[in-house]
């Protein structure tokens, strides 16, 4: 598995569009207590019921929050006034801060693992968010100097006066109780709740003097790593709209296409706005080879895509027969090479028939993904290449064999003769340093190794 490894770090890959400040709250049952108590229990479960879709007043996290914390899932809200930002300073105290936003995540983590070449883009890099980029040598972001490409490291990179985003973090584990009103809830899985900053001054977007240089980027790596389109705005003060950022995000992708068919992995973020969610999907799934999502996020899809009552079913029973269904759907309606789903307890490709790689080399490639994960969650951070094999000693959960039972009948009952589908059990970590990340990971570890393949086999 490491030769697999050691592959895909001889490839150079660029990532964009979102970096920014994760500040981690690690909960307790009396904290959520607490803000429970505050609001009263009465009023947080009205809110709850109301399922806010963006955070306006400070009982709208609340409310959100208690709802994550009951299913166990993922979920992230935005968070668009920005007063509220004291009030979260007041009532918490972060743990730690370290860089979120898949770009960020994604460049650090590849730097680290000593891959021979990582390009970052972000919009906005201000000097706090600068140096939150490891000190690597392979490690660059594109500046354009004297009309030519220049690629620097971040942290010589940085913009005195460009806005830091900063989102919340909480990390919460599975049995932590605490009391709405005569109800006990006890977490059911561990995980994390993101409080997005979704502010005017933050945009995904290629500045226009950069633009012209994506195809040259696109020569000088094997694969691309898009992201943040979930930060996008249905509408700004200054008459800009989605439709205007969605338009330019097709351009840059086909811009980074246009010198060689640079393969590009678009890593899918929960968004809330159901509007904006169907914009991101038909506006960008069609133009990319590969797509990296949660459970919670094919759901999201699904409904959005008209599939109400499958979605329904992946939310309330978690059924592999109904991921796979799901999966089925999505590549075909968007003509995916690959789609790859990550849950707590297993990993999903799904390609169509003809794809260049065997249902082993597909598994293999998921390997590498939840090993890294795995060395992730127990390390809190992948700092080398050494790091990986604490991966390996981490055992499979326990619901390893039942999932690949469920499999093989799900398989069975639906026709699966037009695809590949594979699916591996998770390695995962008991009491993780933190989740958040470590879908980013897995999808990181998947595509990478994914492309070595492909290049073994003379199809890179
Ligand atoms: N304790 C753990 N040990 C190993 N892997 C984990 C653990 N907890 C979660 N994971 C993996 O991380 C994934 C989380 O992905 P996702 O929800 O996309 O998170 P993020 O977007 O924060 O990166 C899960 O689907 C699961 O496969
Ligand atoms: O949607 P946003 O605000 O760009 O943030 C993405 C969030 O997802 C993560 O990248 C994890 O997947 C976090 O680090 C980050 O806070
Ligand atoms: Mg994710």
């Amino acid at each position: 598995m490491v030769e697999l490894l050691d592959e895909a770090r001889k490839l150079s890959i660029f990532t964009a569009y979102n970096a920014n400040v994760d500040a981690i709250v690690y909960l307790k049952g009396e904290t959520v207590q607490r803000l429970i108590d505050e609001f009263g229990a009465d009023a947080v479960r009205r809110r709850m019921e109301e399922f806010p879709r963006q955070i306006e007043e400070p009982i709208d996290f609340v409310a959100r929050l208690v709802h994550a914390l009951k299913t166990g899932k993922p979920m992230a809200v935005p968070l668009v006034n920005e007063e509220l930002q004291g009030w979260f300073d007041d009532h918490f105290k972060y743990d730690v801060e370290r860089i979120g936003g898949q770009a960020g995540i994604i460049a650090n983590l590849l730097a680290n693992l000593d891959f021979r070449k990582v390009i970052v883009y972000t919009p906005h890099l201000a000097k706090r968010q600068a140096e939150m980029f490891v000190p690597k040598k392979n490690l660059f972001y594109p500046v354009v100097g004297n009309g030519k490409l220049v690629l620097k490291h971040p942290r010589e990179a940085y913009r005195e006066n460009d806005p830091v985003k900063v989102n919340r973090i909480f990390e919460f584990r599975a049995g932590t109780t605490f009391r709405l009103g005569d109800e006990t809830i006890t977490v059911p899985y561990s995980g994390r709740f993101i409080v997005s900053a979704r502010f005017e001054s933050i945009r995904i977007y290629t500045e226009e003097a950069l633009k012209p240089f994506l195809p040259e980027i696109g020569l000088q790596v094997d694969g691309a790593i898009l992201s943040g389109y979930q930060g996008i705005r249905l509408r700004y003060s200054d008459g800009k709209d989605a439709n205007y950022y969605l338009r330019e995000a097709k351009k840059d992708i086909l811009l980074l296409k246009r010198e060689k068919d640079v393969k590009v992995h678009l890593e899918f973020a929960s968004i809330q706005s159901r509007e904006l969610r169907k914009k991101v999907i038909y506006n960008l799934f069609p133009l990319v080879d590969s797509v990296g999502m949660d459970e919670s996020e094919i759901a999201y899809v699904l409904s959005a895509l008209g599939y109400s009552k499958l979605a329904d079913r992946i939310f309330t029973y978690n059924r592999i027969e109904d991921t796979v269904l799901g999966g089925k759907i999505l590549i075909d309606e968007m003509n995916l090479e690959v789609l790859q789903i990550h849950t707590i307890y297993y990993l999903m490709y799904i390609t169509h028939a003809d794809n260049p790689l065997s249902e082993d080399e597909l598994r293999r490639s998921l390997e590498i993904a939840t090993t890294l994960a795995a060395a992730r969650a127990s390390l809190g951070d992948v700092r080398s290449p050494e790091d990986f094999k604490v991966g390996l000693s981490v055992p499979y959960n326990e619901r390893g064999e039942y999932v690949k039972l469920r499999f093989e009948e799900a398989k069975r009952r639906l026709r699966t003769r037009e695809y590949k589908v594979v699916i591996i059990p998770t390695r995962l970590v008991k009491n993780p340093v933190s989740t958040v990340g470590l879908g980013d990971t897995i999808s990181t570890g998947a595509f990478t190794s994914y492309l070595a393949l492909l290049r073994e086999k003379g199809a890179l």
